[in-house]
């Protein structure tokens, strides 16, 4: 398979990190990185295409294709799509980011994730540890944004949330920290473009 570049980021710069399925990528995706960029000020932001969600037992399209479809639909100069953790050859996130923080050791990193995420995120691999490693910016998702802020992760981490209004201090922050934003929503998912057909044989839907 075609091996992306590495992506570039300058010494102290804020980068926020979205992994995703991106099975296939959507708007909703694409508002979601450009609202977290502006919410936690961040100088940049890295989609992690992943090669498979270790919690999924579906797997996805092939990689290369999810790739491209997320080049067509995400065009900000601030944004690149990558197969990162394909080149470290990590699925769990917390492994990721040991690595990404191994390869930049002067960047600052924000995981971004949808409130759905984050109800779910006590599953995660070595959760805590990603929770103490980097600051977390989590953005609102129809449905979720209930069970998100009631969920395990929320409750024992409660003290170092960072309130929505002060939502610009995240990237600066220090782990533990994070950070729920209620922005307007868009109520798209993968599941729902994946049912309107036509993503198996390649094409991305509308
Ligand atoms: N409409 C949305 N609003 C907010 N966050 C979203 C939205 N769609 C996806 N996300 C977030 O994007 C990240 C990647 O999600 P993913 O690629 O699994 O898309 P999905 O639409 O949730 O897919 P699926 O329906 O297959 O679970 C996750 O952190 C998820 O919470
Ligand atoms: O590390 C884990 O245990 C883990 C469990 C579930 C999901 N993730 C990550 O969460 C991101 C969103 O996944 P998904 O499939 O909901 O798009 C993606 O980067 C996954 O690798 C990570």
């Amino acid at each position: 398979m075609e091996r992306y570049a590495i992506p570039y980021a300058r010494p102290g710069q804020v980068v926020g990190l979205f992994g995703g399925s991106f099975d296939p990528p959507h708007q909703g995706h694409v508002h979601v990185t450009l609202e977290a960029m502006k919410a936690f000020g961040l100088d940049r932001v890295w989609w992690l295409v992943s090669p498979g969600n270790p919690l999924k037992e579906r797997g996805p399209a092939p990689l290369a294709r999810r790739i491209e479809a997320a080049k067509a639909v995400m065009q900000h100069p601030r944004v690149e799509v990558t197969d990162i953790e394909a080149q470290t050859r990590t699925r769990a996130t917390a492994d990721t980011l040991a690595a990404l923080r191994r390869l930049y050791p002067q960047v600052r990193f924000v995981w971004l994730m949808g409130a759905d995420n984050l109800a779910q995120f006590h599953k995660w691999k070595d959760w805590r540890q990603i929770m103490d490693s980097v600051p977390v910016g989590v953005v609102a998702r129809p449905g979720d944004r209930i069970s998100a802020r009631m969920s395990p992760a929320a409750r024992i981490y409660a003290k170092y949330r960072i309130d929505g209004q002060a939502r610009q201090l995240l990237g600066q922050a220090e782990a533990p920290a994070w950070c729920f934003v209620n922005v307007p929503m868009v109520d798209l998912s993968s599941t729902e473009l994946r049912q309107r057909g036509g993503w198996a044989d390649g094409v991305l839907p509308e």
